[in-house]
């Protein structure tokens, strides 16, 4: 079951993260004048992604990404090799344009449920204490980048043995936000008896 290849920061088991942990330096794969990101605090509901969107280091099946306030995240050298990959994405990913390593997912919409984080992937960083990844989103959309689907109950196997609990959309606490975030706007939010 080990085979089964997931993402090189879980492969081996998932890292636990350090309490009073303060943040880190994010650096692209350039070898030259690579973009460096500061993370200035630790981040939240760290996960795998199986969706098409997020960056994949070569090889791996899952993206690793997590969230941060966007006021945490600054942009300290070389950020003039950073583009946004698709401007009508909801997540604009500003990556850079040289090695194509995603360095801030960014929100711009102020209605989106999630408005106010960053998704970052802290595996680009060399400080060791981030948080762990906790669950895998978008399990079933591997089969869109071209993942055997015969594979799946494999993959799944292995998520769970890892203690990552495999969603095919986000984990239920995410939803339950997005879902009340929703009910919020729409004027249907529960208000109690
Ligand atoms: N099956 C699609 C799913 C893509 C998707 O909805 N991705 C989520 C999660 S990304 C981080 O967890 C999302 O919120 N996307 C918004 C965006 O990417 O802008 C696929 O695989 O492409
Ligand atoms: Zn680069
Ligand atoms: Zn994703």
């Amino acid at each position: 079951m080990a085979s089964v290849t997931i993402h090189p920061a879980v492969d081996h088991g998932v890292k636990p993260g350090k309490d009073g942990f303060g943040g880190g330096t994010l650096t692209c794969l350039c070898a030259d004048k690579p973009v460096k990101v500061k993370v200035g605090a630790q981040t939240a509901h760290n996960h795998v992604c199986g969706c098409s969107k997020c960056w994949k280091p070569k090889g791996a099946v899952f993206a690793q990404i997590a969230v941060v306030g966007r006021d945490k995240v600054v942009v300290l050298e070389n950020g003039d090799k950073l583009g946004i990959v698709d401007a009508s994405a909801a997540i604009e990913r500003h990556a850079c344009k040289v090695c194509g390593t995603h360095m801030i997912g960014r929100i711009e919409n102020k209605d989106h449920p999630f408005y106010g984080l960053d998704f970052v992937h802290t595996e680009l960083s060399k400080e060791e204490g981030w948080a762990a990844p906790g669950f895998a989103a978008f399990v079933s959309s591997i089969i869109e980048s071209g993942y055997n689907p015969a594979g799946m109950d494999a993959v799944r196997a292995r998520l769970n043995e890892l203690g990552l609990p495999p969603y095919d959309c986000l984990s239920p606490p995410l939803m339950d936000a997005i879902a009340t975030h929703t009910a919020k706007a729409k004027g249907t939010l529960y208000k109690g008896a």
